[in-house]
């Protein structure tokens, strides 16, 4: 579910463009087998939609329908140099705050990384399995010994994205990062994720307590957890079933507000997305040594 307006520069679109939408420049694509649109302030996915849109909703109905795209982006984004909340945040190359690869002398750095905030360049965008493939990097240098970049794959039957980290210095770094995707429901609180059953999980409601999940989880509630699985899970709700699969993570991360007011976000827009994030965390850091690589994916199908 995207904002009207950048819903409506989707629409004046055919074939590939850059506009300007919240005071950043947006990639668009609308081509046979779909729509993608990505910020080029932090390489963020913000919109996918496979197939082609069948009818256009009623202004007056705010709930989302499956023409809407499988991601979710508030309405009310903040201003630069703030960030967009919804599509895939890049977190990177912490998690949180865990700022294990933070190299500001105070351990300052912001909360989710450098790469969500930064400007990033559209290197290519390619012609790949019947969709389109793009290659982003970051404009500026990031880290001092940490090089990421992003690919993002798109047709009519899936959208992965990638955040690869090479090791270009000299010493080991520890590092974490996330896919950090608000997929778009129809009824948050309504909504279920097959595939964590039986997994170990650190409560962060709860003072990182670990707990066993016990059956399937429901969404009812405001919840912050670090599941230790590396399985692919389902995202159910009454539009649709996601399946979410991932590479390079073994922490999946599930993360909703309940009903505390997010400041960027209208309180009617937070009950329609839910964050299920492939993750490095504190449960599985990622310690890259010199020349080394490390690939973290995310890949979205319908179930
Ligand atoms: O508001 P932000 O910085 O995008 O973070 C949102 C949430 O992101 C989740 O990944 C974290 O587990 C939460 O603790 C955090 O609140």
């Amino acid at each position: 579910m995207i904002p009207t307006s950048l819903r409506e520069l989707l629409d004046e679109t055919t074939g590939q463009r850059e506009v300007e939408w919240a005071g950043r420049r947006i990639w668009l694509i609308k081509e046979a087998w779909g729509e993608l649109a990505v910020s080029l302030q932090g390489a963020q996915v913000l919109h996918y939609q496979p197939g082609s849109r069948h009818e256009t909703p009623s202004p007056s109905d705010s709930s989302p329908s499956a023409q809407d795209g499988w991601l979710w982006v508030t309405p009310t984004p903040q201003s630069l140099p703030g960030t967009i909340r919804g599509g895939i945040p890049l977190c990177w190359p912490w998690f949180a705050d865990e700022r294990t690869a933070d190299e500001t002398p105070d351990h300052s750095g912001p909360m989710h990384g450098l790469a969500r905030q930064a400007q990033w360049r559209l290197e290519a965008s390619d012609d790949h399995e019947e969709g389109r493939e793009l290659h982003l990097s970051p404009v500026e240098r990031l880290h001092t010994q940490l090089t990421p970049r992003a690919v993002i794959q798109a047709n009519a039957q899936r959208l992965h994205v990638e955040l690869i980290t090479e090791h270009t210095g000299e010493t080991p770094v520890r590092m974490s990062g996330a896919l950090h995707s608000y997929l778009a429901v129809s009824n948050t609180f309504e909504s279920r994720i097959e595939g964590l059953a039986g997994a170990r999980y650190l409560d962060k409601h709860q003072d990182f307590s670990e707990f066993i999940q016990q059956g399937e989880l429901g969404i009812r509630d405001a919840l912050d957890r670090i599941y230790e699985s590396n399985r692919d899970v389902i995202l159910e709700d009454s539009q649709r079933r996601l399946r979410i699969a991932k590479q390079g993570s073994d922490s999946t991360v599930i993360w909703h507000p309940g009903e505390s007011q997010l400041r960027d976000v209208p309180a009617e827009a937070s009950r329609h997305f839910l964050c299920v994030e492939s993750a490095c965390t504190r449960l599985d850091p990622v310690w890259l040594v010199p020349g080394a690589q490390h690939l973290l994916g995310t890949t979205l199908t319908e179930a």
